[in-house]
């Protein structure tokens, strides 16, 4: 707070100094007040107030122009100008625009001079308060109607110049009445010129005022004495003025006032004093010209100054933002560079993943080839196995034929399914074959020798067979033979060559010859019950059992075939064994014999 409170009291010490400044300046400009002014400036910057430092330049500047310095003060209403723009203070920036053009106006520049009264009238009218507006207008036309004068459209200046009309008096409508007095003085009114001048109010104000603004009046006076013919009152007045000039810098009035006089002394004859004034002028005239010079040149110095001061910007502008941009590129590059190694790091993931994954399946997909061959392997062996094992336990160790076991697994595929046709060469002969009194062999010649006899007829009755026929060891000495599509009569032969083989085989035991023989019973399938009924298999085989029952109870080394049965079996078929005489007897059953 208390920073705050210091802060705006010195604004209020700031624009109190400036309020006095510029109020000298308008009684008269003093160089003395030149540090006065600096120092506003310097402490206006410090304290960050921009508007009091804006005007400090703009006051530095006029006292500068006033004083023909116009290098420095193009520069001081520039710097001004470019403090003041930013501000949006528009009445700060149309006095600005103002002091410039009368800049422009003294060097002579009157295109440039008009361009910023253009501006300054831009904004007086747009955007300058209403109750400044009035005062502002006032200035303008002043300067407007002094442009209008120095390029000589006197008219245009007049009007101009009458249009100002300004509630109250203030100095500004005196130095309005001068300007007038001096339009028409120009176009040889010099009536109208005596009235205004004759005036009290501006007779006062402007004598009691600058010295520069009284020389102007003086001047303005004695020119319109000289014109109405009051040659006297012009030399009095020419000649005071043009004592205020001497050690001032306003040539163009002191040439002008000699003119003046030596118009007036030559109009009174007094062409002496007419010479020496006329030499004085055409002195004054050389100076002027010079000083002109020197100004057109100073004026380029301060234009080339700017000139390189606005170039030192716009090239540190351009550093600045070529900096920037190399920043930018900078900041790109790295960004660049940390997306290229993410992407390089998931790149390498990426490829770690897709080889492992590859691998992984390379892997499987071996190891699922060596499993599927292992296993195709181990089902070969164990198929192998299997069929080893099934050939083992369907076949009989001993005499190598298939056992009960393998006639079993065959049969049902065997018996064909319209085997109950009446086709005779249809039947199939299921046959029981018993070595008679094997016991004896093995007890006699040991059981070694049983084997052989055994593995002999084996052999007899494979031979005996057909390729078609099933030779089936079937218990310990007994054997079955299955014969499909056989007559009753071909299975007569068939069994009677079997019988006859073994009865004559020639068997040696323990180097002993021995007689052996065996007896058969077979029977057919189909066979018929009766009318309605087929027997199965099964029973065909104790049928055919009987028929070995009876034939070793009645004969051996003998076959009994059953052919058909008359009747159907009343009693079950192993009862028959008993009577199975009895019932081929009383032709219940038809059976052949070999006996
Ligand atoms: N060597 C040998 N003998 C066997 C084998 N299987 C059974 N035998 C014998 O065969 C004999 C069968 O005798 P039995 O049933 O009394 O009949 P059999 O002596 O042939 O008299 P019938 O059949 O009435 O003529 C028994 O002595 C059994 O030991 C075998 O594989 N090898």
């Amino acid at each position: 707070n208390t920073s705050i409170e210091s802060n705006s009291s010195q604004r209020e010490d700031l624009s109190k100094m400036l309020m006095h400044l510029t109020d000298s300046l308008k009684e008269d400009y003093d160089l003395n007040l030149l540090p006065q002014v600096r120092v506003l400036r310097e402490q206006s910057k410090q304290l960050g107030a921009k508007d009091l430092q804006a005007r400090s330049l703009l006051l530095e500047g006029l006292i500068r122009q006033h004083f023909g310095d116009y290098k420095h003060s193009l520069v001081l209403h520039n710097d001004a100008l470019n403090i003041a723009k930013p501000l949006n203070l528009p009445t700060l920036e149309v006095q600005i625009y103002l002091a410039m053009a009368q800049l422009e106006m003294d060097l002579e520049r009157f295109r440039y001079a008009q361009q910023l009264l253009d501006q300054a009238y831009f904004l007086i009218t747009k955007q300058v308060a209403a109750d400044k507006a009035h005062a502002l207008m006032g200035e303008y036309m002043l300067w407007q109607g002094s442009l209008y004068l120095l390029k000589g459209s006197y008219r245009q200046a007049l009007v101009t110049l009458n249009d100002a009309t300004l509630a109250e008096y203030t100095l500004l409508t005196s130095k309005l009445a001068l300007a007038r007095a001096w339009a028409h003085l120009s176009i040889g009114e010099y009536q109208k010129a005596s009235k205004l001048l004759g005036s009290d109010l501006v007779k006062q104000s402007v004598l009691k005022r600058n010295l520069h603004l009284r020389v102007r009046y003086k001047l303005t006076s004695a020119t319109a004495a000289l014109q109405a013919g009051n040659f006297a009152t012009a030399i009095d007045t020419a000649k005071q003025a043009l004592n205020d000039t001497f050690g001032t810098r306003f040539l163009t009035e002191q040439s002008l006032l000699q003119n003046i006089l030596a118009g007036a002394h030559a109009q009174l004859g007094d062409f002496e004093q007419a010479h020496l004034y006329l030499k004085r002028f055409a002195l004054s005239q050389q100076a002027l010209n010079l000083q002109k010079r020197n100004n057109k040149l100073l004026q380029l110095e301060a234009q080339y100054s700017l000139a390189a001061q606005k170039q030192q910007l716009s090239v540190l502008e351009k550093d600045n933002a070529l900096q920037a941009q190399q920043l930018i590129q900078h900041q790109q590059q790295i960004d660049n560079a940390h997306l290229a190694q993410q992407r390089g790091v998931l790149g390498l993931l990426l490829i770690v993943l897709v080889v492992g994954f590859g691998y992984w399946r390379w892997h499987n997909k071996r190891y699922l080839i060596t499993l599927k061959q292992q296993v195709a392997e181990r089902t070969e062996e164990l198929a192998e196995r299997n069929k080893r094992l099934q050939a083992l336990s369907f076949t009989d160790s001993l005499t190598g034929l298939n056992n009960r076991h393998y006639f079993f697994s065959v049969i049902d595929a065997q018996i064909k399914p319209d085997a109950s046709t009446n086709s005779e060469k249809q039947e199939m002969i299921f046959c029981l074959l018993d070595i008679d009194h094997f016991k004896k062999v093995n007890d006699t010649y040991g059981h070694a020798a049983g084997d052989i006899v055994l593995q002999t007829i084996a052999d007899i009755l494979k031979q005996c067979t057909r390729e078609s026929d099933l030779v089936i060891r079937w218990g310990g000495e007994e054997f079955l033979i299955v014969m499909p599509n056989m007559t009753h009569n071909e299975a007569i032969e068939a069994v009677e060559r079997v019988r006859r083989q073994v009865e004559c085989f020639p068997f040696v035991v323990n180097e002993q010859p021995i007689q052996v023989t065996c007896s058969i019973g077979f029977a057919p399938y189909p066979l018929m019950n009766g009318a309605k009924s087929t027997l199965s298999w099964e029973q065909v085989i104790e049928l055919a059992d009987n028929g070995l029952y009876m034939a070793k109870k009645e004969h051996r080394n003998a076959w009994v075939g059953l052919q058909s049965l008359n009747q159907p079996l009343n009693s079950s078929i192993k009862q028959l064994n008993e009577d199975y005489r009895s019932l081929i007897n009383s032709g219940q059953v038809i059976a052949s014999t070999s006996y």
